[in-house]
């Protein structure tokens, strides 16, 4: 039970590392906390419902998983191919694809909440 519980902390140890990896030092992530602290001032200036702050910290959290899993395809493309392989770019391709839907679900999301409130 002990090895269990040790385990488990230090797959969270790693997974905290990674974190700060992602926020740190990853510059695409900037773009994702600006429109984070932008989206959270509005709902603060809207006096958004419960609901509503439910929504955005979802999609918060959605565009940040994307936005980790495209890094962590990035490292692992960069490690098994670097040299040009077409393949190695359609990887990247297709997960820079899934940032950009999670962004723009997010966006529209946002969107309508923004329209709600001021309807
Ligand atoms: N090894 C490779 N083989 C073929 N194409 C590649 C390879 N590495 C990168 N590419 C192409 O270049 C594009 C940009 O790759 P890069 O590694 O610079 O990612 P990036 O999108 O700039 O990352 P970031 O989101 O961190 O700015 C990829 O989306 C892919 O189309």
């Amino acid at each position: 039970m002990i090895n269990f519980i040790v385990s488990r902390l230090k797959a969270f140890k790693y997974a905290w590392d990674g974190l700060v990896d992602l926020l740190l030092y990853q510059e695409p992530v900037l773009v994702h906390l600006a429109a984070i602290v932008v989206a959270l001032g509005t709902a603060w200036f809207l006096d958004f419902p419960t609901w509503k702050w439910v929504a955005i910290v979802f999609c918060i959290g959605f565009t940040l998983t994307t936005e980790a899993l495209n890094t962590a395809v990035e490292y692992v493309v960069d490690l098994v191919s670097p040299e040009y392989h077409v393949l190695a770019g359609k990887a990247k391709d297709i997960a820079a694809a899934g940032v950009m839907l999670s962004a723009m679900t997010s966006a529209i999301i946002f969107g309508i909440l923004i329209y709600d409130s001021l309807a």
